[in-house]
């Protein structure tokens, strides 16, 4: 049996052409059903449904052997365990500092001073401002990293920004742009030697899918 874990969401409905280029097809929608696991058309295939940051952990040790998750999970989770054999060019965004339109964030980064930073992405906070030299106090948030500067708990944030929409209707402005993000295909290591015959043929397929878009 092979177990597949996959995003309900933006990453879900971007998936499935690939999944179909592998000859899978869900037989029921997840974003319909309240199912966690779902069968497919292939008897030795099925589709654990779980929480975008949730994606590399089932996968990392075992409880998943494949699945589909972006690259700002899993730089943050750590990859380990992981094998990375395609970017799917999926749910395409970016990591991105962001601080409000009032706020002159050259001036702060020159004088030299502690800024502080509101993010659910520590890691990637954590490495982008140590490479950049920049002394920062790290504030976790699980959501709405936007409000923060807002409200005043922070100077900027390190967020996803896709179209930029968000941060204009929060008078705020992208001041750096950290990486280029898009969804990956991630695989259990481990499944990868063991499951080898049955997994191959997935990821070949899906690869040439992939191939095809660029
Ligand atoms: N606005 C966006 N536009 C395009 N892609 C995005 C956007 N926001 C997030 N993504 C990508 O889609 C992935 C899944 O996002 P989604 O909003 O479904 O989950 P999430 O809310 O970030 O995760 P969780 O539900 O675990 O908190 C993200 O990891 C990212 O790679
Ligand atoms: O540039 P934009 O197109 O406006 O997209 C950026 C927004 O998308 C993401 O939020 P999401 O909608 O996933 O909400 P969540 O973080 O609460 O899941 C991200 O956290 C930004 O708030």
């Amino acid at each position: 049996m092979i177990t597949m874990a996959l995003a309900k969401g933006r990453i879900y409905q971007e998936t499935l052409p690939f999944l179909a280029a592998a000859g899978i097809y869900p037989v029921e929608d997840p974003e319909k059903s309240r199912k966690l696991m779902i069968a497919t058309n292939r008897d030795d295939l099925r589709i654990v449904v779980i929480r975008a940051t949730d994606v590399p952990t089932y996968v990392q040790y075992g409880a998943a052997d494949i699945g589909v998750c972006g690259w700002d999970t899993l730089y943050e989770h750590g990859g380990n365990g992981l094998f990375i054999p395609v970017d799917l060019q999926i749910a395409k965004c970016r990591m991105s500092v962001a601080a409000p339109n009032g706020l002159d964030y050259d001036g702060l980064v020159r004088r030299g001073g502690r800024i502080r930073i509101a993010t659910k992405f520590m890691k990637w906070a954590r490495d982008y401002f140590a490479q950049q030299g920049v002394h920062v106090d790290l504030i976790k948030l699980y959501g709405s990293m936007e409000l923060a500067p807002i409200a005043g708990l922070a100077d900027a944030i390190v967020d996803i920004v896709a179209t930029g929409a968000t941060l204009k209707a929060n008078n705020m402005r992208e001041v750096r742009q950290i990486a280029p993000i898009s969804s990956r295909l991630i695989v259990n290591q481990i499944s990868m030697g063991l499951k080898r015959v049955e997994l191959s043929p997935i990821i070949e397929n899906i690869r040439k899918a992939s191939n095809k878009n660029d």
